[in-house]
């Protein structure tokens, strides 16, 4: 819920920005150098280079918990990996945390600086952070072979991250500079719902469609319950339709019907049993990770340098019909005219250095590559005129 505070200006919230993101800058640095000179990233060395695994989940699900046994998991196979925490309202890190948004901004400060309430507290802090995120890709850039993973920590508010323009930015940032994985905790005690195990399944589904990353869903919690009934249904949907059945509500039906669908989606992903709490399923949970990384350098990387290349493509055929548009403009105006105002002389000049020559086009017959060589070379002269001139007004 908003304060009752009276909102601040436009100027106000700009300079808090500045503000705040110069001291996201400064604090990355800092918190850099404390953590990033630790054990914990100084050794495991890698020849490829790191990847990113972005963890994320529902409240609750066990994220944090997750992040914290496998920092223990891999610096006792003398991998470390390189911890950094997005939420920047969580109140105690189990973990040794080598990069911490916390450190960077106050998100108390940011609620009452902006009026905001803990929801809005939060995401405006993830967007200040993200300001910034080229400080941080600069510093996992310097790491990235000394260490296997990033491990990526984010806010309980799931769609604070993945429905956000700065979770956006940072996934799409991260993506495009390290193979990224998607791990995704899902807390299988409240996934033993059938309706509750669809609704965390559309969430899945939701993020896969809009990363487009490779995705490996970690089924936590298993010290709690055997999670062999919710991996049925996830590879046999007649399982899943059997379980639906004792539903009869309006989402029973809904959840039955979903469930056909993402059959497809199920094909997509590595699904892991595992307990953030014992350490259980990690090892498998790794060989899954690491197999998404490949399909990340397979899949993803190839895509990914061919939709920025189709970009490229579309900037070069937007800029040459913005020139030939202009060409056009300058030709009618050429014809209609035979003033030499200042404009119009500026403008014949631009043709006469060839600003608008385009040998592709087909025109420069001989006796047009003349015309335009006289041109040039009356513009030449104009041009070496107005610099004596200019000489000799100085001398
Ligand atoms: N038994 C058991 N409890 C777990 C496991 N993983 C997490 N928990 C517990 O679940 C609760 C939530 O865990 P967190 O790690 O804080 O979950 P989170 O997803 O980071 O929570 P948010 O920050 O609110 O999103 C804590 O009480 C954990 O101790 C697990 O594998 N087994």
């Amino acid at each position: 819920m908003a304060s009752s505070k009276s909102k601040p200006s436009a100027g106000e919230i700009s300079s808090g920005i500045d503000e705040l993101a110069g001291a996201v800058a400064e604090k990355c640095n800092m918190a850099d150098a404390a953590g990033g000179d630790t054990s914990v990233a100084s050794s495991g060395a890698t020849t490829q280079g790191a990847a990113c695994l972005l963890v994320l989940g529902m409240a609750g699900s066990g994220k944090t918990t997750f992040v914290e046994k496998i920092q223990t998991y891999l610096t006792a196979r003398q991998t470390p990996p390189y911890v950094l925490n997005l939420d920047p309202a969580v109140r105690h890190i189990p973990y040794q945390v080598n990069i911490d948004i916390r450190d960077s901004v106050n998100y108390k400060n940011v609620m009452k600086k902006f009026g905001l309430g803990p929801n809005g507290g939060i995401i405006t802090s993830l967007n200040l952070f993200t300001t910034k995120f080229s400080g941080v890709l600069e510093l996992l850039e310097k790491r990235k072979q000394q260490v296997e993973y990033m491990v990526f920590d984010t806010p309980g508010q799931i769609e604070v991250f993945t429905w956000s323009a700065s979770g956006a930015i940072i996934t799409e940032a991260l993506a495009d500079a390290f193979p990224t994985v998607v791990v995704y905790v899902m807390d299988v005690l409240t996934g033993s719902s059938p309706i509750t195990f669809m609704s965390n399944m559309l969430y899945a589904c939701s993020i896969l469609y809009k990363s487009k990353l490779p995705f490996v869903i970690a089924l936590n919690k298993v010290d709690l319950i055997d999670p062999t009934g919710v991996l049925r249904w996830i590879t046999d949907f007649e399982a899943f339709d059997l379980a639906v059945e004792q539903e009869k509500s309006y989402a029973g039906n809904l959840s039955r019907s979903l469930g056909l669908i993402l059959e497809e989606f199920y094909g997509a992903i590595k699904t892991v049993p595992v307990s953030a709490r014992s350490g259980e399923g990690l090892p498998q949970l790794f060989k899954a990770v690491n197999e998404s990384i490949e399909e990340y350098n397979r899949d993803y990387k190839p895509e990914l340098e061919k939709m920025k290349e189709e970009q490229r493509k579309m900037k070069q055929q937007r800029a040459a019909a913005r020139l030939e548009r202009l060409k056009q403009e300058v030709l009618e105006t050429s014809s209609a005219s035979t003033l030499t105002t200042p404009l119009h002389q500026a403008r014949k000049e631009a043709v006469s250095v060839g600003v608008f020559n385009d040998p592709d086009e087909g025109r420069g017959s001989q006796e047009q590559n003349g015309d335009d060589d006289n041109r040039e070379e009356e513009s030449f002269k104009r041009f070496l005129d107005s610099v004596k001139k200019g000489r000799e007004k100085y001398s």
